[in-house]
């Protein structure tokens, strides 16, 4: 991945270890919104990737292309595979048990995708430090040993809830997560 100095961890970042309450390897990790884009089963075109935890730190998922997430005829665009990165990377440190939004998305394209393509995506964490998680991730074809297609390097920045209360629509947030205080 040719990432940069700003999706490089900088010396002293420390790796994440599954936290307790963490799902059990292997299990569905559910969608954080149902009208998400990347997630959500409520979204029409969405790209509906289903993800597990293979280890309490780490995603897979999957990601079949379809009609609508066509750049040129028949291929992938390429901003609806950086959503799928952002997605599968979202999904990861979501596992760290506190809100993280992207910063910055750098996203490599070695190969085009056809429509009809699954994606077997992968993500996982490079360092943390304070309020900052470096992340990276890859989207393999066909099969979870089949060729790198995509590839991103991410730094995601933590915040609090009142980031999506405050810019956001705090109502759809509460009637989906009523586990967070969204209005102290
Ligand atoms: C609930 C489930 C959520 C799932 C999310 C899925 C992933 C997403 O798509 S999130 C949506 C896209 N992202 C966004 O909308 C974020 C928009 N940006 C923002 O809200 C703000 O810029 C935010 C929160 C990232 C940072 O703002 P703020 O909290 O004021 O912190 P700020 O002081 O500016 O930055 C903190 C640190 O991060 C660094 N930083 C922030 N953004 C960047 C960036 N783009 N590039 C490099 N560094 C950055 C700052 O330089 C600073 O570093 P340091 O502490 O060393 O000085």
């Amino acid at each position: 991945m040719t990432r940069s100095a700003i999706t490089t961890p900088p010396p002293g970042a420390t790796l994440p270890e599954p936290l307790p309450g963490a799902p059990a390897p292997g299990s569905p990790l559910g969608s954080h919104y149902s009208r998400c884009f990347g997630c959500g089963d409520r979204h029409p075109t969405g790209l509906h990737l289903s993800a597990v935890t293979p280890d309490g730190v780490t995603v897979t998922a999957e990601f079949t292309v379809g009609e609508a997430h066509q750049g040129a005829p028949g291929l992938a665009h390429g901003g609806v595979l950086a959503a799928a990165m952002d997605e599968v990377i979202g999904m990861s440190v979501w596992l760290f048990q506190r809100p993280y939004v992207t910063g910055r998305l750098e996203t490599d394209y070695l190969a085009p995708v056809p429509v009809g393509t699954t994606l077997h995506l992968r993500a996982w964490c490079t360092g943390m430090s304070g309020r900052k998680a470096y992340l990276e991730a890859e989207g393999r074809a066909g099969a979870p040993d089949g060729p790198v297609a995509v590839r991103a390097a991410a730094l995601f920045i933590e915040v609090g809830m009142e980031h999506f209360a405050e810019h956001g629509d705090a109502q759809a947030i509460l009637a989906e997560h009523h586990e967070y205080e969204v209005n102290p």
